[in-house]
């Protein structure tokens, strides 16, 4: 039974990325803060497949490399890894941002991703042919807009993570993709805007953005591509969210 870790499994993909692999079938080792809301995953999905729950915070390297050093054979080896717990937060101007916010999502995105990765990589390679890393960057990681900051950076870090990592793991037999998704309709906003319920859901008004469950489905598609291919980057928007001209700023008339 082929098995598959998740990061940031409480909400967003992550949850629906769980309930999409346990539909095939797949062992699910589910990780994130929330403990209440894992449990909960558990409870239900546990009537489908195998599922281990691990309260984790990704920035905690010495938490990470224990709880995956300390995992079930049941689970071993792992068929795929979906690096997907982070965050975006302070969407004002970087001038007015709170240098506490741009470690956050240092920590959380980069640290916190690499983290597992470092963890994991062992176990992804004791299966060799047919295992993936399925990083979850996103469309800011490779264009820029105002607010973006440190997230948009983060993100440009996943991509070339993963590309690095394809270099060293050619042979090996495991994938590596970094899937960027634009607008989607998740927690995601809620949490950038620390809670704010109008903002959060002003931004999906009006408009028809990208569900979780369009990028489980994604998620399971690349887990589940025949074993030669590798896809490094896919990009994916809804239809009605496009790019916008360059911003000029000139002198009054
Ligand atoms: N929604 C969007 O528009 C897009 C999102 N993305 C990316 O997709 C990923 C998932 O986002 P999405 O599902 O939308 O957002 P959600 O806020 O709905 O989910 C985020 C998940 O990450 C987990 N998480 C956050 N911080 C930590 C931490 N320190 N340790 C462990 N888990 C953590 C949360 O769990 P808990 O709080 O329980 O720890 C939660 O399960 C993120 O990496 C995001 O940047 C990319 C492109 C578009
Ligand atoms: O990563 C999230 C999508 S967006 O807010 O940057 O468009």
């Amino acid at each position: 039974m082929p098995s598959v870790l998740i990061t940031g499994a409480t909400s967003g993909f992550g949850k629906a990325a769980a309930m999409r692999f346990a539909k095939a079938g797949w062992s699910l080792i589910l990780t994130g803060r929330r403990e209440e809301r894992l449990k909960a995953l558990e409870s239900e999905l546990s009537k489908q497949v195998p599922v281990l729950t691990l309260t984790l915070d990704v920035r905690d390297s010495d938490a990470v490399t224990k709880a995956l050093g300390e995992l079930p054979e049941q689970f071993l080896p792992l068929t795929c890894l979906i690096n997907n717990a982070g965050l975006a937060l302070a969407p004002e101007p970087a001038q007015k941002v709170d240098l506490k916010d741009w470690h956050t999502m240092i920590d959380t995105n980069i640290t916190g991703l690499v983290n597992v990765t470092h963890a994991a990589l062992p176990l992804l390679l004791a299966q060799g042919e047919g295992a993936s890393i399925l990083n979850l960057g996103s469309v800011a990681g490779q264009w820029p807009y105002p607010g973006g900051h440190v997230y948009g950076a983060s993100k440009a870090f996943v991509q070339q993570f993963s590309y690095n990592l394809r270099c060293d793991l050619l042979g090996t037999g495991v994938r590596v993709t970094d899937l960027a998704p634009g607008m989607a309709e998740t927690e995601f906003t809620l949490v950038r805007t620390k809670g704010n319920q109008e903002a959060s859901d002003a931004l999906y008004r009006g408009t028809t953005p990208l569900q979780a469950e369009d990028i489980a489905e994604q998620l399971y598609y690349l887990a589940t591509l025949p074993a030669h291919i590798n896809i490094n980057r896919l990009e994916i928007m809804p239809v009605r969210q496009a790019w916008s001209p360059f911003n000029i700023n000139r002198d009054p008339e």
